[in-house]
């Protein structure tokens, strides 16, 4: 367990991608800052996350199995544990919306609004009670600009933002501190996986226009902009922990700067009307000519808009 004066650090969906990073480089803080609970549905699945610790394990790093859309299993996994801070995982989802069930929509805002929820649920009364604690959401650009056949993935990711925003009101005078993450594309196996089996897949009870505008020109983008601007887990995880050390931890934290200025240009719109003209030209016009390279990025989110960002160096 933790030795005093360290922080306990609780991360979820450990197993893989950003939570595993995460995790182990908490628990490799050369000055030995943390002690991370790293918690994953199965502990079967645990070996990547051993591996990447390695002499942390066991020391600064132990494992705990959690299931956050199930209250008994984050009940017990949070009994255990005394001093608590807390980010939230995903499930993703991509298509035309009338090829996904109504189930499949369920389990994503099952994951990642009422596990956020649940998470944050348990662990609140305690961060009252200590008057002190630091919440880590991990958001998403597209929780504050949605992109297209991302309807329902940015969906609840906009709910979380939403949720957050009156949390971190509430909990000031508590002395709690909510920060949003806000990652644009990160590469990890799990992204580029779910990318190529959609593209194998037919999109029942889609019309066949909507299905080229999906397949034949987002994917394709869409692919390119992983491979052109994607960030890494491991950067995604020095941001985190930069906004964990940080005296006075923003709000919300961009980890891209490609992405300021797509945000900015939302907020400089309040019609909305400007987001769907850009967004619309982006990709239909634009996209097929540019290919979406890094240079082809920075030429669309001039330059000037990129800054406040937290970065990973
Ligand atoms: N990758 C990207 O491009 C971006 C990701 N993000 C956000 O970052 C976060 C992590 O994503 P990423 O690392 O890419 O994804 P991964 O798929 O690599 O990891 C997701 C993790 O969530 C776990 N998980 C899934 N369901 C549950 C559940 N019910 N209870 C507990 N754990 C669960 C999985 O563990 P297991 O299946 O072993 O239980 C897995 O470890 C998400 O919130 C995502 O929305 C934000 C912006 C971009
Ligand atoms: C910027 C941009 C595009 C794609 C953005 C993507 C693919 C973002 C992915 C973000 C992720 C994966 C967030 C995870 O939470 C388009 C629509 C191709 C064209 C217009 C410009």
């Amino acid at each position: 367990m933790a030795n005093p004066g360290q922080k306990v650090v609780l991360i979820t969906g450990c197993s893989s991608g950003i939570g595993l990073r995460m995790a182990a480089m908490l628990a490799k803080d050369k000055k030995k800052r943390y002690h991370v609970i790293g918690t994953m549905r199965d502990l079967k699945r645990k070996d990547k996350l051993v591996e990447a610790a390695g002499d942390a394990y066991g020391k600064t790093l132990s494992l705990a199995a959690l299931d956050v859309c199930s209250d008994e299993s984050v009940k017990a996994c949070i009994d255990g544990i005394k001093d608590r801070q807390v980010d939230v995982l995903r499930i993703g989802l991509v298509g035309p919306l009338e090829s996904i069930s109504i189930e499949e929509m369920r389990k994503v805002f099952e994951t990642n609004v009422f596990g956020v929820i649940r998470m944050i649920k348990e662990v609140l009364p305690d961060m009252k009670k200590r008057k002190g604690g630091h919440i880590i959401v991990m958001s998403s650009v597209m929780g504050l600009q949605s992109v297209v056949f991302n309807d329902v993935y940015a969906a609840s990711k906009f709910a979380i933002e939403g949720f957050c925003e009156s949390l971190a009101v509430q909990l000031f005078a508590f002395n709690i501190t909510v920060s949003l993450i806000e990652p644009g594309p990160v590469r990890t196996d799990f992204e580029l996986k779910m990318i190529e089996d959609v593209k194998q897949r037919d999109c029942p009870g889609a019309d066949p226009e909507t299905v080229h505008f999906f397949k034949d020109i987002y994917l394709l983008s869409a692919i390119n902009i992983f491979e052109a601007v994607g960030q890494t887990p491991d950067q995604i995880a020095k941001c985190v922990k930069k906004v964990i050390e940080a005296s006075t931890p923003r709000f919300r934290n961009l980890t891209n700067p490609l992405y300021t200025p797509i945000v900015a240009l939302k907020y400089a719109d309040e019609t909305g009307d400007l987001s769907v003209h850009a967004f619309y030209q982006m990709l239909y016009n634009l996209g097929p000519v540019l290919n979406f390279s890094v240079i082809a990025m920075k030429f669309l989110t001039c330059g000037c808009l990129r800054n406040r960002t937290v970065s990973p160096n």
